[in-house]
């Protein structure tokens, strides 16, 4: 293990964004829960099922691309809408539409509220750039550049690959491991030698898909053993746990 509390292998750190490197994995959570609990409520009336902003959202939801949540959530509860198109109106009861909705609802929240990274992650990125690795943030997220420009910290990782990278290069999102394979080889490196740090369980297993060196979960919502079993070969409350001058 090297001071960064990773296999001496390790040449390259792919982090997630949301719940990982900034603390936008509730924000996200309470978006995804508004607009499904208000499209339920229409379709089934008063004694809906809500959204559960832990359990559903960890299951169906977090870590894959915005489409793709959709779709696995309204599945869940057995229901299929048409797809729709990206210009679909956020009042369309599509896939699209639906997700439209759900979009204006996080950047209204992220405009509102700002964005905060963790600091623990961003000591961490800071002293794996010190140490010569190289950086990525994978994300499935549309909004990744803009968050990591509101969070002030998108110096700090080389490459970008997010849910418009991967759009554009036809990448299926997690729990694929297409993007973290493109974002490490964009860096230069095998999988072997690139570590994923993940909060999401569609995360964990694209880092065991992909073959990587090293698979971090970051439990911030007390899933510890979700996380190993979906995948991780270690888990921590918070990246700074991996630091060794932070270690007890
Ligand atoms: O809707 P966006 O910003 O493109 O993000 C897609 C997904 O990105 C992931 O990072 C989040 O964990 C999900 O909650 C989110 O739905």
């Amino acid at each position: 293990m090297t001071a960064l509390g990773l296999p001496a292998h390790v040449r390259a750190c792919l982090f997630d964004l949301d719940g990982v490197l900034t603390k936008t994995a509730v924000v996200h959570a309470a978006a995804w829960k508004e607009m499904f609990d208000a499209f339920l409520a229409r379709r089934e009336g008063p004694a809906f099922r809500p959204f559960d902003p832990v359990a559903d959202y960890d299951e169906y939801v977090d870590g894959r691309p915005r489409a793709d949540g959709v779709r696995s959530f309204l599945a869940s509860r057995g229901i299929t809408l048409p797809e729709g198109t990206d210009t679909d109106p956020p009042d369309a009861d599509t896939v699209q539409g639906l997700g439209n909705r759900k979009n204006l609802l996080v950047l209204a929240k992220i405009r509102r509220e700002g964005v905060e990274a963790y600091p623990g992650s961003v000591r961490f990125a800071e002293a794996a750039r010190a140490a010569g690795l190289r950086r990525a943030v994978v994300s499935s997220s549309a909004n990744c550049r803009d968050v990591l420009a509101a969070a002030g910290i998108e110096d700090l990782f080389e490459v970008r690959v997010d849910g418009i990278v991967a759009k554009e290069r036809g990448l299926p999102g997690k729990p694929r491991p297409d993007t973290f394979l493109a974002a490490a080889e964009d860096l230069g490196v095998k999988p072997a030698e690139a570590a994923v740090f993940e909060d999401a369980l569609a995360g964990m297993e694209a880092g065991r898909a992909g073959g990587f060196g090293f698979v971090v979960g970051v439990d911030r919502v007390g899933q510890a053993g979700a996380l190993r079993r979906h995948g991780a070969d270690i888990v921590v409350d918070d990246l700074a746990d991996l630091l060794e001058d932070d270690a007890t």
